[in-house]
């Protein structure tokens, strides 16, 4: 119609300019055409509804730019009903060139009407399209979803700004690309998810399902995302892609997780606590929830417990501490380490400590309680304050004072120790241990020795000295371990033993020991010491010695007639009077009965000066000791001299048991010459001296080598008949033959080698008593044993004799013991006790050497003997001596009115023994009636005229 370009305006009413919808020109839909153009014939259209200028119009509009850009010359305008009817559209179409004939434009106008109306509805669609388009896009840019479309294969085809905020990309470089390469972490299973995007596209996985899958950014981090997807259908309803919209869960989960964590760890903190833990609701008290613990400390089981309150259980031992918790919790919401004791559902009561604070629980307010059961160990503090009371009370009791010091400081003393030293308790606490010690050298000494044992062997004990506050000394042990092995500052323990008084005791047993309790003088222990000593000092100072040995002559005398005080005060004069006239560094001792030994030391190096000295010394000693005594007041002086050996010593070239002996040879010099002298020992007393040490020394072996013998010499009746024998030791001494009883019986007695040798002599003389049973010939005879005094007067003897008897199963009634005037003159009371027991058992006793000693008949009335022997010194010249004769008579008479058997013994000719039969005496032991032999000897010899009479005795004859 030449009307080209074309426009189309929207017309809204009340709104002015219109708003131009579309624009044609040269037949093609131009979009430039944005805002309104004043364009000046809407107003006529607007009024008239038809406008129609066919040229000049660019005159007529000057300066219009619309019109210029189309370089319009007319216009022809009509106002149209669009397809929206409420619309009104005004379309115009703007000739370029002058129209000419407005004719036809007008007839067609209702094509034009027609033509506007269509392409204006298309107009308004595509701006409503584009509209929408606009509105969706702003939606999903500003939505919090991630929107992800992808289309069938999976390339990307919409991202909204929140994926590319989450995966880290611009939308342009992801549009097109492959999702799951691209947007999957590497270790997922791709199959999987592609597996879910088929099933969104064949509609197999609802909208409203929500899928967790995770996404990679381009960071290469990993994001969870809760997708909800849908497929995308196209116009024909064909499925074109998938849309999801998803939503970062990353967190959320990582929180989720945390929380189930947390409530995971919670709940096992709950069920596996030791400590009881119940929750309880506050309105009510009734239990919501317990643990294993509460199970525990009460006995009662969690479904025992919910829904009931603590009183229907009668768990509370004391509602005194209930209501404290109560109030607690009413005041401060809380109540910490109350201590309650419950009752087990056992009804034991146990003892715990218990916190509880008020929480909410589902908006409930409810009571949280933690409890530990410390009943154990409140047995256990029990135990120990009990264990540390009886600790505390021995400490108190015990007798010995103990104490910790620390760092030397005492930080604990007991009671027996403030006793012991005379300190309070206040006066010693923090105080140095020094104030206990008599000089600082002390002090330090026992420290350094304490502590270098205490390293060494963990404790330590030395013996010190205390000091206690009254200035008086204690002897003390003191015994002191370390709190902390590891480390000595923490102090020690330390036990003090007061032990003066056991220091006085050993010392007074010392001095029992070492000296003489009669004079104080050292005893023979002392004197060999001091000897040793003086020995040593001279071989160093290569100066003579010597010893001196004295003997009181008339001691014995004084001492049986006057009595023992009388005899121990001239002893103890005669020991100053010897103490005042030698040298202060020389030593006197008494080594028991009236027998004294002198030490003098320093004598000088010259063996003649020191003899003269000797000599010297010994005439003083001598001369003082012979002044008169004055031992009783009523009685005139006594008088004592003595006899004195001397001996000299250099070095230890001699022992000291040669020296002694020396002295003691010297001495019995002294004492031949008469007494009341001194004598030197000289070299020809020397081999006397080496063959008593050496017949000593054979004689202790002799028993253990079988060198002993027992020869039996027989006893025979008037009639010449054998009713006994004595049993007579002999010693078959390796090179000397034979050796008689009296070469060794008297050393055997001083050494006391007696001993052993009398009780193997019994032993020998009861098994041949039982060897003699087994024979007519010789079970009847009597075997007379000799015992010596030292023997009989030990303690056990009757047990030893009966002991022996019975180890042989001998008869007692066949043995007689012979005991010497000696044996019985010492102790008689003992002594008779003593023979009365062995009586007892049957065994018999003669008294031997009859005649030689006392002989005094008022004892032998007290003795139970049954016989005395002769001594063979009256027999001897019985035939030739009227006094021997007359004493042997006396004797037998004597005896015959007491009632016991006589034996008279050393019978050699027929001569003595017709005497004595003529005197009554019928029992005989003699060479001339047989010697002593050997046992082998009697076995083979041929008769001794047994007969069953000849074991009668005397009373019986
Ligand atoms: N404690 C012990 N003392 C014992 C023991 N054995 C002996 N002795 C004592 O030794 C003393 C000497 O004994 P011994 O040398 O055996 O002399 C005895 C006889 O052999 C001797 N005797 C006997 N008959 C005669 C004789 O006719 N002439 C003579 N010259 N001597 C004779 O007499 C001794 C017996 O004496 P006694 O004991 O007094 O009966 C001896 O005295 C015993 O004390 C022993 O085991 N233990």
């Amino acid at each position: 119609m030449g009307l080209d370009p074309v426009l189309v305006a929207r017309l809204i009413l009340d709104q002015q300019p219109v708003a131009t919808l579309a624009v044609w020109q040269d037949g093609q839909s131009i979009s430039i055409w944005s805002d309104d153009p004043a364009f000046p014939l809407c107003a006529q259209v607007l009024s008239t509804g038809y406008c129609a200028i066919e040229s000049e119009l660019d005159f007529t509009y000057l300066r219009d730019e619309y019109l210029e850009w189309f370089t319009a010359k007319g216009d022809v305008g009509e106002l149209s009903l669009d397809s929206a009817v409420e619309t009104r559209a005004i379309r115009a179409g703007i000739p370029r060139a002058p129209l000419i004939d407005i004719g036809p434009i007008r007839v067609n106008r209702g094509i034009l009407a027609t033509r506007a109306g269509a392409e204006f509805g298309q107009c308004e669609a595509m701006a409503r399209l584009r509209q929408e388009h606009d509105t969706v896009r702003n939606i999903l840019q500003t939505v919090e979803a991630i929107i992800v479309a992808l289309d069938l294969d999976g390339r990307i085809t919409l991202v909204n700004r929140k994926g590319c905020q989450l995966l880290g990309y611009q939308e342009a470089e992801l549009i097109g690309r492959d999702w799951f390469s691209t947007c999957l972490p590497h270790d997922i299973d791709v199959a999987e998810i592609r597996a879910i995007h088929r099933k969104i596209l064949n509609g197999d996985l609802q909208g409203s399902e929500c899928v967790d899958n995770p996404v990679r950014t381009r960071s290469g981090a990993e994001r969870l995302i809760a997708w909800h997807n849908n497929s995308i259908r196209d116009a024909e309803g064909r499925v074109i892609g998938s849309l999801s919209a998803g939503e970062d869960i990353t967190e959320r989960r990582r929180a989720e997780r945390k929380l189930a964590d947390s409530e995971t760890r919670y709940r096992l903190a709950f069920q596996t606590s030791p400590d009881s833990i119940n929750i309880n609701r506050l309105a009510d008290g009734r239990y919501l929830d317990v643990n294993g613990g509460f199970e525990r400390l009460t006995g009662w089981s969690r479904d025992e417990v919910i829904g009931k309150r603590s009183r229907d259980i009668g768990i509370w031992r004391d509602l005194g501490v209930r209501r404290q918790l109560v109030n607690a919790l009413a005041r401060d919401g809380y109540c910490e380490n109350l201590e309650a004791r419950f009752v087990r559902k056992n009804g034991e009561i146990a003892t715990a400590l218990m916190s509880a604070h008020l929480i909410i629980l589902e908006g409930e307010t409810c009571i949280l309680s933690i409890t530990r059961d410390i009943t154990d160990k409140k047995r256990a503090e029990e135990a120990l304050r009990d264990s540390e009371a009886r600790a505390n009370s021995i400490l108190r009791a015990a007798p010995v004072g103990i104490g910790v010091v620390v760092r030397r400081l005492f930080m604990e003393v007991n009671d027996t120790l403030l006793r012991m030293t005379g300190y309070r308790q206040d006066e010693l606490i923090g105080q140095s241990a020094r104030l206990l010690y008599p000089s600082d050298a002390e002090f330090e000494l026992v420290g350094h020795e304490k502590y270098d044992q205490i390293r060494a062997q963990g404790i330590g004990t030395v013996e010190t000295r205390w000091r206690c506050k009254d200035g008086s000394l204690l002897n003390i042990i003191l015994s002191s371990s370390p709190i902390d092995p590891d480390d000595l500052d923490k102090g020690v323990t330390f036990t003090a033993q007061d032990i003066t008084a056991r220091k006085a005791h050993e010392e007074q047993i010392r001095n029992l020991a070492y000296f003489d309790p009669l004079t104080g003088l050292p005893n023979r222990r002392l004197l060999v010491d001091r000897l040793e000593h003086a020995l040593i000092a001279s071989h160093r100072s290569r100066q003579y010695g010597a010893l001196m040995m004295l003997d009181l002559d008339q001691f014995k005398a004084i001492n049986d007639t006057l009595g023992h005080d009388v005899g121990d005060r001239l002893l103890v004069e005669a020991a100053r009077r010897m103490t005042t006239n030698v040298r202060e560094g020389d030593t006197v001792s008494r080594l028991g009965g009236d027998e004294y030994v002198v030490i003098l030391e320093g004598l000088g190096t010259d063996e003649q000066a020191a003899a003269n000295a000797t000599e010297m010394t010994a005439e003083k000693v001598r001369f003082a000791l012979s002044a008169p005594y004055a031992l009783t007041c009523a009685e005139p002086a006594h008088y004592c001299t003595s006899s004195i050996g001397l001996t000299l010593f250099r070095g230890y070239d001699t022992s000291i048991e040669v020296l002694l002996k020396q002295a003691d040879v010297a001495l019995y010099q002294a004492k031949d010459a008469g007494r009341n002298a001194a004598r030197f020992f000289n070299p020809a007393m020397q081999k006397t001296i080496e063959s008593r040490l050496a017949l000593e020394t054979a004689l202790r072996q002799a028993l253990f080598k079988g060198e002993l013998e027992l020869f039996y010499q027989p006893q025979i009746d008037q009639n010449g008949r054998c009713f006994g024998a004595e049993a007579l030791l002999r010693w078959r001494r390796p090179g000397h033959g034979l050796v008689a009883p009296l070469e060794f019986i008297p050393l055997a007695e001083e050494t006391g080698l007696i001993l052993p040798i009398g009780q193997w002599v019994m032993d020998t003389a009861c098994a041949q008593i039982k060897a003699w049973e087994a024979s007519e010939r010789t079970r009847f005879l009597r075997m007379a044993v000799n015992v010596s005094a030292r023997q009989f007067h030990q303690p056990d003897f009757v047990a030893q004799v009966q002991a022996s008897l019975e180890r042989y199963g001998a008869n007692p009634q066949r043995l007689k013991l012979e005991l010497t005037e000696s044996v019985v003159l010492e102790n008689a009371e003992q002594v008779v006790s003593r023979m009365n027991q062995l009586k007892a058992l049957g065994v018999g006793f003669s008294m031997d050497d009859f005649g030689t000693g006392y002989s005094s008949l008022s004892y032998l009335k007290r003795l139970p003997l049954d016989q005395l022997k002769i001594d063979k010194s009256f027999i001897r010249d019985i035939a030739t001596d009227p006094s021997d004769a007359a004493i042997v008579r006396a004797i037998l008479a004597m005896s015959q009115s007491l009632g016991l058997e006589v034996v008279a013994e050393g019978i050699e000719s027929e001569a003595q023994r017709r005497f004595l039969c003529e005197n009554g005496c019928h029992r005989f032991q003699g060479y001339l009636l047989g010697r002593p032999k050997p046992i082998e000897e009697w076995e083979t010899q041929p008769d001794l005229g047994a007969d069953a009479d000849r074991a009668t005795s005397p009373a019986s004859e």
